[in-house]
């Protein structure tokens, strides 16, 4: 069985609020986006490294490997306009068969036994998508002036990787951009599989704010950077 992963880096950060796009900025002394790349590639399923980045940082991201001497085979593929449009790109470089994990970049701190046991269950399944129980309360926002209690035991906070059978993603991702696929197992759902769950890992924060930024390189020091 052939493995591919799509690490999604499309993106511009907008609310990192930093000049660089934080897949780029420094965790433990080395931008975001290779951590996660090495630990796909740690991963003893071998997967065929696909990384989507918008056009105009690809030649940054070249300049980026040269400085940090990162010789980590990957395929670069360009960005499109919403994660959505950065999935297809990515997916229209695989060819063969096979079971394709989509990871955001900004997810540095997934494990490679996580990733493995996302691969196993995808290919039993044709699909694994990794959930946590929300801890905070949560409220729906009916309009400006009235929320409403929600049961946070009927809720999960989802996680990637996100891994599919690569015909199967192929065939949900012809459908036409909704602003609600905000993840990979919208869009399958929305085709009419049905999205099949495992235990994902608190510590696999996505780096959103800044505060994101300081919580991973803690987690990075606990593990004492190898991972
Ligand atoms: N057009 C896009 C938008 C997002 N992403 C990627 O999808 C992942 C999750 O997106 P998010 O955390 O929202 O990143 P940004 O869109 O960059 O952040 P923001 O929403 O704050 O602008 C990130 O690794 C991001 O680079 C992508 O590949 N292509
Ligand atoms: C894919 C994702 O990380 C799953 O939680 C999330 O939906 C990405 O959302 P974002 O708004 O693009 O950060």
């Amino acid at each position: 069985m052939k493995h591919y992963a799509i690490i999604v880096a499309g993106g511009t950060g907008n609310r990192m609020k930093s000049a660089v796009a934080k897949q780029f900025l420094l965790l433990n002394g080395m931008p975001v986006l290779m951590h996660t790349i090495q630990t796909f590639y740690k991963c003893v399923l071998n997967p065929e490294i696909i990384l989507v980045l918008n056009i105009h940082q690809h030649g940054y991201w070249e300049e980026l490997c040269q400085t940090y001497n990162f010789n980590i085979p990957h395929q670069v593929v360009k960005g499109g306009e919403q994660r959505f449009h950065s999935v297809k790109n990515g997916l229209k470089y695989i060819k063969g068969k096979g079971v394709v994990a989509v990871h955001d970049a900004v997810r540095p701190l997934i494990s490679t036994d996580l990733i493995e046991k996302s691969y196993k269950q995808a290919e039993l399944e044709g699909n694994c998508i990794l959930g946590v129980a929300p801890t905070d309360s949560v409220r729906k926002v009916i309009n400006p002036h009235k929320t409403e209690a929600l049961n946070r035991n009927d809720l999960l906070l989802i996680q990637t990787p996100q891994t599919f059978d690569v015909d199967l993603l192929k065939k949900a991702y012809q459908k036409p951009y909704r602003n609600d696929f905000t993840d990979d197992a919208s869009v399958v759902e929305h085709s009419g599989f049905e999205i099949k769950i495992i235990e994902g890992e608190r510590e696999n924060i996505k780096i959103t704010f800044q505060e994101d930024l300081e919580i991973a390189a803690i987690f990075l020091k606990k593990r004492g950077f190898d991972y």
